[in-house]
């Protein structure tokens, strides 16, 4: 089977589907964040023997029909959007017939060239998934393709894209080849500033991206002119307080406020809280721009505080980017960045601490704490809550930002105890 790569490649010039960026990439879809994807490629030539095709045919294709579809705007906000927006609908409106898997499609070892999609396994080979597919794209900027398999069994990929409603007639078939697994989770690919952000510019310019779609936006980058970019730390002791809900940091900081005599600041800021829900609805690289313009403002507030007295803040960029870590990376525990990552590496343009305490609880007791406290969790708690590996991710990554690193302290035991502990800490490391 001959590709005609020369007029694919034309008319995907002219339907601004750049043809070129799904042959040299990689597919991954996955089942399930806890186990490993698995790995596909295009291949403009049919190997002479690919056995371990059938191993892919068993795992992804031998469900029934299958699709994948993928936002393909060169907007980012647009794409994150539409990412969003596309797996509610396909949540929604997928016959109960469909399996529906993340399939991220990548350069490997290149960072943010990774574009997030959905891969649909439909066992009944249902025609109202096509058509439910096909008015998808036809209102979306949308690349969707279907994959046959041909009478000596071999699989192929066929796209069908359409340019908003203009959906393309011509269809060209790809051999799909099985890829070696990379040396990391693709999803790493996508953390610099994608979800978590090194520098005051890098999540500025992603809310003044979402301007004309996100109104509050505007309000929030006005509070963010106001705050100086390199804030200063004053000349006395910066202490945070990191940890998951319920490990005991309202209670700490209020107590370790009245015995300083210094100032409680947390970040996001209060002049913040009104926008918070509205950015926790947004996709990641919104949310967590939100998050990080938090932390720059909050710097502000230290910075002033510290030139009077000892300022303990509840939350700052530790939790920024463990949440945003332990979110996007898929896979084991073991997928998480190495130590020495850079994706651990504090901003240089964000007010350092003298001091981070990360507050531990056994998940059990942190339970019974959620549970008396009664206080509504966050979506994000309430998945710390149903899925462990989740919470060790979130909690390794904590462990594993550095300069400063956080000092792990068990919060298990009584108010009384954890403060005495606290302070002897703060006294060592602040001398205070
Ligand atoms: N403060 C903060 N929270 C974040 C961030 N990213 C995600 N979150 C979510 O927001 C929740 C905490 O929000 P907070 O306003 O700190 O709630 P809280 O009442 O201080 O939570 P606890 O005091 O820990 O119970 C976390 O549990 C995460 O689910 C971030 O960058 N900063
Ligand atoms: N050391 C502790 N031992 C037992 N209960 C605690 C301790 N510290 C806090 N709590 C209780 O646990 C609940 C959560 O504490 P809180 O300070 O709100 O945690 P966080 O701010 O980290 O979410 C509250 O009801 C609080 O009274």
């Amino acid at each position: 089977m001959s590709i005609r790569l020369n007029c694919l490649s034309n008319m995907a010039r002219r339907l601004n589907c750049n043809f070129s960026q799904w042959s040299s990439r990689v597919f991954a879809a996955e089942f399930d964040s806890r186990c490993d994807p698995v790995y596909f490629a295009l291949s403009a030539q049919t190997p002479a023997a690919d056995e371990k095709q059938s191993l892919l045919f068993q795992k992804l294709f031998s469900q029934g029909k299958a699709y994948s579809i993928h936002a393909i705007t060169d907007d980012r906000i647009q794409r994150a959007r539409s990412y969003s927006d596309l797996q509610d609908k396909l949540v929604s409106a997928l016959p109960k017939s469909c399996n529906l898997l993340q399939l991220i499609a990548f350069h490997p070892n290149v960072n943010n060239s990774l574009v997030k999609g959905f891969f649909i396994q439909d066992a009944l080979n249902n025609a109202e998934t096509e058509n439910m597919l096909k008015d998808l794209v036809k209102s979306e900027e949308f690349h969707l393709c279907t994959y046959v398999s041909s009478e000596d069994g071999t699989l192929w990929q066929q796209c069908v894209w359409s340019q908003r409603g203009k959906e393309c007639t011509d269809v060209t078939k790809h051999y799909i080849t099985v890829a070696a697994k990379p040396e990391y989770h693709p999803s790493l690919l996508n953390i610099i500033n994608t979800v978590v952000f090194y520098s005051f510019e890098d999540a500025y310019r992603v809310l003044q991206e979402c301007k004309e779609c996100i109104p509050e936006s505007k309000e929030v980058l006005e509070l963010a002119d106001q705050c100086l970019k390199n804030s200063t730390k004053g000349r006395f002791p910066v202490i945070v307080i990191e940890g998951l809900d319920a490990t005991g940091k309202t209670t700490l900081t209020q107590s370790l406020q009245e015995i300083l005599r210094g100032a409680l600041l947390r970040s996001p800021p209060g002049c913040l809280s009104q926008w918070r829900a509205r950015f926790d609805a947004e996709p990641p690289l919104i949310r967590r721009a939100f998050y990080a313009l938090g932390n720059y403002i909050s710097a502000c507030d230290i910075a002033r505080e510290s030139a009077k007295s000892p300022v303990i803040v509840d939350r700052y960029w530790h939790s920024t980017a463990a949440y945003a870590i332990a979110t996007e990376v898929g896979g084991a525990l073991e997928s998480l960045p190495s130590s020495h990552s850079e994706v651990y590496r504090w901003p240089r343009d964000l007010l350092t601490p003298d001091l981070v305490v990360l507050l531990t609880v056994r998940p059990e007791e942190r339970a019974r704490r959620l549970r008396a406290r009664g206080v509504e969790k966050t979506r994000e708690e309430a998945e710390l809550e149903a899925n462990n590996l989740f919470r060790q991710k979130v909690e390794e990554a904590y462990r594993r930002i550095q300069d400063p690193a956080c000092v792990v302290i068990d919060a298990s035991p009584s108010k009384e105890e954890v403060l005495s502990e606290v302070l002897l800490l703060i006294q060592k490391h602040c001398n205070l």
